[in-house]
């Protein structure tokens, strides 16, 4: 029996609500494997937690999630409580940093049953490559002046070693896939540190002579995610560019309340941890009506990530099948709830085992 160790970070709004319905398919996924078993360690780290305590996460919360092999976060914020800043600087943030996540993987493809908002687009599949360490996320800066004429100052920071590191990874990937590495840019208007991460990209580039390498600015890029997104395989970006590329790429493939992520510790030297693009949604919590599909993309990269591709790819079909049912939230146009969207993946998850659909062959 394998049993993995899991600290399960719920955090905010609907974080409450879609962790839980992972949680079950992940517990069902085990039990038809029968030789895994998730042990779920819950963290009630949050902005609750911060009224209470005035801090995110105890003193200690970096040195406990160590001892786990792996994190699995809902969402962090409730904007009308606590500012952003504070709230995810002092959880998301600063697990990404001290944990080393320093690479952030976030698919967007179209599945089957979902209906994207392009008129008519073509198959698309991309995987985008955020650098999770540094760039315009750096904490470097300042606020002067507070009683007068106020200023503030922010410095991105790129560094050769996680600009190389994320460029790298994303090379490695793409000769998984289709070939072909995007590297946002913005040279054109950001005169040091731009030109710098396209030295780095060009030089990178050159060790893999057999992956297409382009670049492109991110403006002119956040348009091809709209206009020919199936041109599009792996994408590598900063920090910023990354995230906003990654809602764009939730909207496309139909609603952010899907798109899945993963903030890696790829040395694996500390836990990963898997948490989906979207937040915590106040605008929607508390009625069971967030959709649980980006919780549960996650939880086949987290699968992918534990040596578990074919559990994941049961989960993606149970997904898929869900979607094809018409079962689906109302972010997706649907009429179901959390709950039922939940229960039926589950359905299909064991519809897919018992038709042997992959996991007693390659076990
Ligand atoms: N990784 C994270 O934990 C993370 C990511 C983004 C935002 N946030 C935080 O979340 C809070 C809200 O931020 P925001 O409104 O900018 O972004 P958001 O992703 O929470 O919501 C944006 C829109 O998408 C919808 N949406 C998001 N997830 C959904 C789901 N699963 N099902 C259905 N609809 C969904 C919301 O209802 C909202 O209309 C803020 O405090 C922000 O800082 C946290
Ligand atoms: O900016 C961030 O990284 C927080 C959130 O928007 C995310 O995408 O995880
Ligand atoms: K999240
Ligand atoms: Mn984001």
């Amino acid at each position: 029996m394998n049993l993995y160790s899991i600290a399960v970070i719920p955090g905010d709004g609907i974080g409450i609500e879609v962790v839980p319905a992972a949680i079950q398919v992940l517990d069902t996924v085990a039990e038809i494997h029968g030789g895994i078993r998730f042990d779920w360690t819950h963290f009630p780290w949050g902005c609750e937690y911060y009224l209470q305590h005035g801090t995110m996460m105890p003193q200690d919360g970096i040195d406990t999630l160590k001892s786990f092999h792996q994190i699995f976060l809902g969402a962090v914020g409730m904007p009308g409580l606590v500012p952003d800043h504070v709230s995810l600087s002092g959880l998301l943030l600063k697990i990404r940093r001290e944990l080393e996540q320093t690479i952030n993987v976030r698919p967007a493809k179209l599945l089957h049953g979902m209906k994207s908002p392009l008129a008519a687009p073509q198959d698309f599949d991309i995987l985008v490559v955020r650098e999770n360490s540094e760039g315009e996320y750096a904490e470097v800066g300042g606020r002067v002046h507070r009683n007068g004429e106020e200023m503030a100052i922010q410095s991105a920071v790129f560094t050769r070693k996680a600009s190389e590191r994320a460029m790298r990874y994303a090379f490695t990937q793409a000769a998984k896939r289709r070939g072909h590495v995007t590297s946002a840019t913005k040279s054109n208007g950001i005169a040091y540190s731009m030109p710098f991460w396209d030295d780095v990209f060009r030089e990178v580039s050159q060790l893999y002579p057999d992956i297409q390498a382009a670049s492109n600015h991110i403006d002119a890029l956040a348009a091809f995610f709209v206009m020919k997104p199936h041109v599009l395989d792996v994408v590598v970006a900063s920090n910023l560019f990354g995230d906003i590329l990654t809602d764009l790429g939730g909207a496309i493939m139909g609603s952010i309340g899907i798109a899945p992520a993963a903030n890696l510790n790829v040395e694996r030297t500390y836990p990963s941890m898997f948490e989906p693009v979207h937040g915590s949604a106040p605008d929607i919590a508390g009625k069971g009506i967030a959709n649980p599909l980006g919780q549960i993309w996650t939880s086949k990269l987290m699968l992918d990530f534990l040596g578990h591709e074919d559990l994941g790819e049961i989960v993606l079909g149970a997904m898929e099948d869900t979607l094809d049912d018409n079962v689906k939230t109302a972010d997706l146009g649907g009429t179901a709830n959390l709950k039922e969207v939940t229960e039926r993946v589950i359905e299909h998850v064991k519809l897919r085992a018992e038709k042997g659909v992959s996991i007693t062959n390659r076990l």
